[in-house]
């Protein structure tokens, strides 16, 4: 299958409600990788209209040089997620993030609408990727069908506050009541080939939280993670950041696996421990993640 995951580096991806001109205009200088400029639950109702025109605006003047720019439209059965489309993909932003996916049903119809707006405009199918978010029981019991519906998708995010609202949870910030849809829509993820973010540590006072779940989330193999306040973007990236150690035994595992590759040898160990094939694909990853490049190590 084609490996789809991106090899740049998408560990905090900060939201931006849409209507908000000044935290727009800041939004790529704080460090985060990416941008999310939000016309949906950031938005009251009343201010919809208004925050398509100022994002829009914002796409066309505002230079997000460094950042990854995704907007979040509303979803297609609202009153505003049509509009939402017509202003926006025209612009073409790195990527649409699509809310509260639920169905192959809803996927198809947003990205047929999609593309006869890009035909209307000459525009390629192949340029503004696609974000999709599972927020809902449903989500998340058609999640790989959802993902694997088209390659314009190369990301799947959880909604954490909107499955819990859906599952009539009490969101604890140990976050069990949501551990099997992340864990699901990992796997869902991996088997697509595709990057997959973590929902939002809402206690934006509370780092020592956020750091303890950044790290959870690392480990259940999250991509990254939305953010939604400067302060986290430090501690995010720093936990998806290979450490000094983690780099020098990595790189000492592929320069073995080089040598013993030259000899024929499949299986050696390092400090004591077996390497093989998969052992060196996750050395080379936490290279990459560094921006290490094999040759100069
Ligand atoms: C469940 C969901 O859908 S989550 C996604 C939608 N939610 C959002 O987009 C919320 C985004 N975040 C925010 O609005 C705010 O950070 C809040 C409400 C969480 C906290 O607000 P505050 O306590 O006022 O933030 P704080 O005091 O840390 O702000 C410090 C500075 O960072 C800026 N800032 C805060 N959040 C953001 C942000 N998300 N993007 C850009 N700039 C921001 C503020 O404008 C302020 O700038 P200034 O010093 O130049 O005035
Ligand atoms: O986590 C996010 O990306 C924010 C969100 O929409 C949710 O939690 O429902
Ligand atoms: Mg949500």
């Amino acid at each position: 299958m084609e490996q789809k995951i991106r090899t740049f580096k998408r560990r905090t991806m900060l939201y931006i409600p849409g209507n908000n001109p000044a935290m727009l205009q800041q939004g790529s200088v704080y460090g985060a990788d990416g941008v999310l400029l939000d016309l949906e639950d950031a938005v009251a109702l009343n201010q919809k209209d208004a925050a398509r025109i100022l994002v829009s605006h914002m796409l066309q003047y505002v230079s997000y040089e460094g950042c990854e720019v995704t907007v979040r439209v509303n979803h297609i059965d609202t009153p505003f997620g049509e509009e939402d489309l017509k202003q926006i993909v025209p612009l073409q932003p790195d990527a649409i993030r699509l809310p509260k996916v639920e169905t192959i049903d809803e996927i198809s119809r947003i990205i047929q609408l999609v593309e006869d707006i890009e035909n209307a405009h000459e525009l390629p199918h192949d340029k503004m990727k696609i974000h999709v978010m599972i927020e809902t029981a449903l989500g998340v019991q058609n999640v790989y069908d959802i993902a694997n519906y088209s390659s314009r998708i190369d990301a799947i995010s959880i909604g954490g506050q909107d499955l819990a609202a859906d599952m009539q949870l009490v969101k604890t910030n140990d976050g069990i009541g949501i551990d099997y849809a992340r864990k699901q829509i990992v796997m869902a993820a991996k088997a697509c080939k595709i990057d997959v973010f973590d929902t939002v540590y809402v206690d934006v006072e509370n780092e020592e939280g956020l750091r303890e779940e950044a790290e959870y989330i690392k480990k259940l193999g999250f991509t990254g993670k939305a953010i939604i306040n400067p302060r986290q973007i430090e501690i995010v990236n720093e936990v998806f950041t290979p450490t000094e150690k983690e780099i020098r035994k990595a790189a000492k595992i592929v320069k073995a696996f080089e040598r013993n590759k030259k000899e024929g040898i499949g299986v050696f160990a390092v400090d004591g421990k077996m390497v093989d094939a998969p052992v060196v694909q996750r050395a080379l990853r936490v290279l990459e993640m560094a921006d290490i490049d094999v040759a100069d190590i």
